[in-house]
């Protein structure tokens, strides 16, 4: 017998659903912002047109997701902690590792309060809502009391704060605790400073980029 609920009835129709909704809803949002880009200078950088992207879905690739449903049972995660919740697409992934394997949770972000309450029914609608905490805000202030240790961080939200939030919560990292960094094909300039840290050795990682998706970054924090 398969224990993989990726593949439950519940789940699977969920994100199929979130799969095309996603496709409809991002193809009319995102040429607008990248409109507004082009008028701006040119320079991407999600956090500055926020407002256009307020109901995109942005979600990760079926690939990717399949990726962080595995690598969170390959390692056995307890707490894994997601910064960039949007509908709750890969937080269906993540919860539904830690689903099966018995315990732990997702305690995932979102600072857009409409796309907190859309994220929490569609968990409850893949059958994984009971393992997953929502913080609703945004993810510099929700995580800063963290008093769990983390397994797995996956990093999804706006770019330029990846770095700030691993050093939020890099006390709170597990031994070999994993961190994967998503689209660094997408904005690389507004990724560089965090690309520079997790590759630095002296800083505690071991870093290594994946060509999956949108190109993911994957680091072992490997501090003594
Ligand atoms: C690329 S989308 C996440 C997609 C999601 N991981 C998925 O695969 O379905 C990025 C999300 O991060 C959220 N976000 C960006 N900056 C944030 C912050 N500082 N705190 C909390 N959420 C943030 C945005 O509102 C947006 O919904």
């Amino acid at each position: 017998m398969n224990n993989t609920s990726l593949y439950s009835p519940r789940v699977t129709s969920t994100v199929e659903r979130l799969l095309r909704t996603a496709e409809t809803v991002d193809a009319e949002i995102t040429p607008r912002a990248f409109a507004h880009i082009k008028a701006t200078g040119g320079v991407r950088d999600d956090q500055a047109v926020a407002h256009l992207l307020r109901d995109a879905y942005m979600a990760i690739d079926v690939p990717t997701a399949k990726f962080l449903y595995n690598l969170v049972r390959a390692r056995g995660a307890a707490t894994v902690v997601e910064f960039g919740t949007s509908f709750g697409f890969s937080t269906i992934h993540l919860a539904a590792a830690v689903k099966d394997l018995g315990a732990g949770r997702v305690i995932s972000t979102e600072q857009e309060p409409a796309k907190v309450i859309a994220a929490r029914a569609n968990l409850e609608e893949a059958g994984v809502a009971d393992v997953v905490e929502i913080l609703e805000g945004d993810a510099l202030g929700t995580l800063e009391n963290l008093e769990e240790s983390i397994d797995v961080l996956f990093l999804d939200g706006w770019k330029a704060l990846y770095l700030p939030v691993l050093k939020l919560v890099e006390p709170r990292l597990a031994p070999d605790a994993v961190v994967v960094a998503d689209d660094l094909a997408i904005m690389p300039e507004k990724l560089a400073p965090y690309l520079e840290y997790v590759r630095n050795p002296k800083n505690g990682y071991s870093s290594v980029e994946i060509p999956l998706g949108d190109r993911l970054e994957f680091s072992v924090r490997a501090h003594a």
